[in-house]
């Protein structure tokens, strides 16, 4: 299975963002990827007041990945998109998942928002404007068991641990939007802690640079694997890193070392 994980710079022009995703798509398809992952809001990244109407899934966002996946003939998760929630003051931050035919293989809802005060660094308070979702997801990708999360999920090791023990995720994903204070100290820790403790390989795909308003993202895209190295990873800016998975490492890293297995709680 060949993963590519796509870093993007999106803003406040939804048309530009969806042109720019599908450019890296275009990208990772020509490289061979059979599965392909975006990051967080990859519709739109700009000031609450700009923000195109939410949509459903079937709606404009949902139907251009589903084209894009179909026209490449890849398996695309769409990062995430904002979905229209359970009541007009609230959207869904929510994942979908195309398979090679475009047909629609998932749908996850972000589950842990992002209410965070850090003086003079970050206020944001997703759940003012974003309803959680309660339901953890895992898709079969050709045989691959993948479990979904978004962003801020990425602090919940309780999560990941179900989607292993319960779902049986191999891989596990993580389209974000991490900002730089927060991305430059804990990003790859989170990802590589996640992959060694799940014994899986992890890919995450971030938003990068600058963003409307005043929001800088900390980039650094990559793939993990169960043993916690990074296989690829994105330099700043927008790009795509290409991945093969070698399952046969991943079998035999929980074969040697049975910590999955060894559990006691
Ligand atoms: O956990 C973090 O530091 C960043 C999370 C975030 O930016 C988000 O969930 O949108």
């Amino acid at each position: 299975m060949r993963v590519a994980v796509c870093q993007l710079n999106a803003r406040d022009d939804r048309k530009a963002n969806l042109a720019a995703a599908e450019a890296l798509v275009e990208r990772a398809a020509s490289a061979g990827a059979d599965l392909v992952l975006l990051p967080e809001y990859v519709d739109y990244l700009g000031p609450a007041a700009g923000m195109p109407a939410p949509e459903t899934v079937d709606g404009e966002v949902g139907r251009f990945f589903a084209g894009v996946a179909r026209r490449l003939g890849v398996w695309l998760i769409a990062g995430s998109f904002h979905e229209a929630g359970p009541d007009p003051a609230h959207t869904w931050n929510t994942s979908l998942v195309f398979d090679r035919a475009g047909a629609l293989a998932a749908t996850y809802r972000k589950i842990h928002l992002y209410d965070v005060e850090i003086p003079g660094r970050v206020s944001y308070l997703e759940s003012a404007t974003v309803a959680p979702g309660d339901e953890p997801v895992v898709v079969d990708v050709e045989g691959l068991p993948v479990g979904l999360s978004i962003c801020y999920d990425l602090r919940f090791p309780e999560l990941y641990r179900r989607l292993v023990t319960e779902g049986g995720a191999q891989l596990l994903v993580v389209p974000a939007a991490f900002m730089m204070h927060t991305g430059r100290d804990h990003w790859e820790v989170l990802l590589r802690a996640r992959a060694i403790e799940n014994q899986c390989f992890v890919a995450a795909a971030g938003q990068t640079g600058d963003h409307d308003p005043g929001r800088t993202c900390y980039g650094r895209s990559m793939v993990v694997d169960p043993w916690g190295t990074v296989l690829g990873q994105v330099p700043d800016g927008p790009g795509v890193t290409v991945v093969d998975l070698d399952l046969d490492r991943l079998r035999s890293i929980r074969a040697e070392l049975p910590s999955l297995a060894n559990r006691r709680l």
